[in-house]
């Protein structure tokens, strides 16, 4: 079995007690309390120690399935939005400069990326085909990109991250999230169906009868998690979530994002059970599919402030009020003390 045992239990408690003797009415600090004490379970150490070195990964890919009209952007955003990260002027770049996080891209299946270092395009893989047509991978496909996850996952481990994010960057992306919390959770299109990145209300109709086009197409094969991503996933989708169990699996935790995060993390939770416990919800952003996943895995969002960037930006902006949990629990004097 690939299952893997929860934070540890007793530095959960430990921390728990320290919170309950601290200067304060007990519970007082609601949940910054348990943020701290689960900070705490997943290193081993309490109280734990300042988030200091907390990282975004982006991976970005093409979804053909965006020529079906499932977008309010052309495709052609995405790679100028991958030169948008590397010149650290992204949503997610500022956002993760002030809470002092690092930010980097790679290009899973990204068509026309140009001009790009060739660090960002190692695991390149291919674009997505269109999930209502065809399956988006081969299972060649799929095993490559959950590789290059776990490669990447690794390497960030290797050193030294304490804290790791999955963003997302790729137009379209928001109907195979969509489709995979689906499928995950045996739901309809419409349940699922959002605006993503502002679709009218025709166009909103037609992505839910696509992705109900995708579901029937892939019927029982999406029982199996591999079959369910290489059917209706990406490489970009793949890789995040063979970065979310090579994370987890090295005992490092993450900060789920929006929708495209929270469906990975379904994912992730299937192919590692366990696989959620090492994981906080940083924020819930506005299509339905994300709140439906993260209620699946038991995660309630830290923030819920109308968000729906994608590139982990919800998630990068929550390690500010984790960071703010565990000063409190070191910093704060017991009520015996004063
Ligand atoms: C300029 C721009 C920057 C983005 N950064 C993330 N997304 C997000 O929005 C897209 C998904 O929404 P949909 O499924 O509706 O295409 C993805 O690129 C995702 O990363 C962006 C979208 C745009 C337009
Ligand atoms: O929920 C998300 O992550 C999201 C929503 C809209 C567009 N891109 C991402």
């Amino acid at each position: 079995m690939n299952a893997i045992q929860p934070p540890n239990p007793d530095v959960r408690a430990e921390a728990h007690a320290l919170s309950d003797a601290q200067a304060k009415p007990q519970g007082a600090l609601g949940r910054l309390e348990s943020l701290a004490a689960w900070v705490a379970a997943c290193q081993g150490e309490c109280p734990p120690r300042p988030l200091t070195d907390v990282r975004v990964v982006v991976f970005a890919g093409d979804h053909d399935v965006a020529a079906a009209g499932v977008s309010a952007y052309p495709a052609e955003v995405t790679p100028a939005m991958v030169h948008g990260i590397l010149a650290g002027r992204a949503g997610v770049n500022a956002l993760a400069r002030s809470v002092g996080a690092t930010v980097s891209v790679y290009d899973l299946g990204v068509r026309s990326l140009q001009g790009v270092p060739d660090a960002v395009r190692r695991f390149h893989v291919g674009p997505a085909r269109a999930i209502h047509v065809e399956d988006a991978l081969t299972p060649d496909e799929l095993e490559r990109a959950l590789a290059a996850g776990d490669t990447i996952a690794a390497e960030a481990v290797e050193a030294g991250a304490q804290l790791l994010i999955a963003g997302d960057l790729g137009i379209g992306n928001t109907t195979p999230a969509a489709a995979l919390v689906a499928a995950s959770l045996d739901l309809r299109g419409a349940d699922v169906a959002g605006r993503g990145t502002g679709l009218d209300d025709e166009s909103l109709a037609r992505k839910a009868a696509l992705l109900d086009e995708a579901l029937s197409r892939v019927g029982d094969r999406a029982i199996d998690p591999r079959q369910r991503l290489a059917a209706l996933g990406s490489a970009d989708i793949a890789a995040a979530v063979g970065f979310m169990t090579g994370a987890v699996r090295r005992g490092v935790p993450l900060v789920v994002d929006g929708l495209i995060a929270s469906a990975e993390a379904v994912l992730a939770d299937e192919l590692v059970p366990g696989a959620r416990y090492w994981m906080v919800a940083g924020h819930r952003s506005t299509e339905p599919g994300c709140a439906l996943a993260q209620m699946h895995l038991g995660l309630e969002p830290i923030l819920d402030l109308g968000m729906r960037l994608g590139e982990g930006s919800g998630a990068v902006l929550s390690v500010g009020v984790l960071n703010a949990a565990i000063a409190a629990l070191r910093e704060v004097a017991l009520l015996s003390e004063i």
